[in-house]
């Protein structure tokens, strides 16, 4: 089983460190190569270009491939999503120039667009009655409507920064995008296919939980466990020769702050919070 992940670019780092923390450890080096092996004997890792990964995955250079939902959508082939990896967040949308006259999608008609992704902004247009040529470009969209290139582009956009450098503004969110794990329609009952996935599931599930640990009087475990209603009640341990209990639960991320003055409230000692890194449900 092959896995084809970007082999450069802002998405190479966190889809490593994802597969790392998945447990799918590389283990002959990652720099510069083609193919990592992994832990696992049955799954290799192949670096491709992030727009390159759903042409790879559909023509059998691998069987699973992680990428930006735009590149799934600008490429020509059909894969099946397995997971929101829930990273690279971004917007593909249609921009002007901030000083020009154009205002709305219908000033666009009879205008030129410049873009990186020309099928994406084809559907969009497709999608309105507005007529435009599409200019295809390499990078550097953003100059484009200055050189008199172009009347607007499609790009990507996070912060927004590169755009406001730019003096140009968004007029339409075409799609949003955030990395996701694909497969061909033909590996989806490979056993294989299954635990990579659980595997990642695993890591985003653990990211907004905690490992929680306290010490309670045996007496207040009940109003503890009113605190802590967790995954499947809290784990609850005596300690030899005290009338002391240790309590462990998983708690949400979001509900550790008030939880813990609550679980002082009711008697709570030597609480610990960790970070999970696997939780596999
Ligand atoms: N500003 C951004 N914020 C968040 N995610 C982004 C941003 N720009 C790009 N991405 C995501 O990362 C993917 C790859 O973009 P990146 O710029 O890293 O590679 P690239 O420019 O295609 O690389 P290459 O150098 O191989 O051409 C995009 O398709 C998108 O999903
Ligand atoms: O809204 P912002 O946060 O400014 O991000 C948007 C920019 O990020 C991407 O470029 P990237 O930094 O990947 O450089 P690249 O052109 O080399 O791909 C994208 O092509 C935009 O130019
Ligand atoms: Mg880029």
């Amino acid at each position: 089983m092959r896995i084809a992940v970007p082999n450069k670019g802002r998405l190479h780092e966190p889809t490593l460190e994802l597969l790392e923390r998945a447990g799918l450890h590389l283990v002959n080096g990652a720099d510069r190569k083609l193919y990592a092996d992994t832990v696992d004997p049955d799954v290799s890792v192949l670096f491709a270009r992030s727009a390159d990964i759903p042409e790879y995955v559909a023509d059998g250079a691998a069987e699973l491939g992680i990428t930006g939902y735009d590149q799934a959508r600008e490429s020509p082939v059909e894969l099946h999503e397995l997971l929101d990896l829930d990273y690279g967040g971004c917007r593909i949308v249609l921009a002007v120039p901030e000083d020009g006259d154009i205002e709305d999608v219908s000033d666009l008609d009879g205008g030129t667009i410049a873009t990186e992704f020309p099928r994406i902004t084809e559907g969009y247009f497709e999608g309105t009655d507005v007529d435009v040529s599409i200019t295809e470009v390499s990078g550097a969209t953003e100059l484009t409507p200055h050189v008199d290139m172009a009347d607007g582009i499609v790009d990507i956009t996070s912060t927004g920064t590169t755009l406001r450098m730019n003096r140009l503004e968004p007029i339409e969110e075409i799609l949003s995008s955030s990395v996701r794990l694909f497969a061909r329609e033909d590996v989806l009952d490979d056993p294989k296919v299954e635990q990579v996935r659980t595997a990642l599931d695993s890591v985003l599930a653990a990211e907004d939980q905690r490992y929680l640990m306290l010490n309670a009087p045996e007496q207040r475990l009940e109003e503890i466990r009113e605190v802590l209603p967790g995954m499947g009640g809290p784990t609850v341990m005596d300690i030899a020769g005290t009338e002391q209990v240790a309590v462990h639960a998983v708690v949400a991320e979001d509900a550790v702050f008030e939880a813990i003055s609550e679980l002082k409230a009711v008697g709570a000692s030597d609480i610990l919070v960790t970070e999970i890194e696997r939780l596999v449900e």
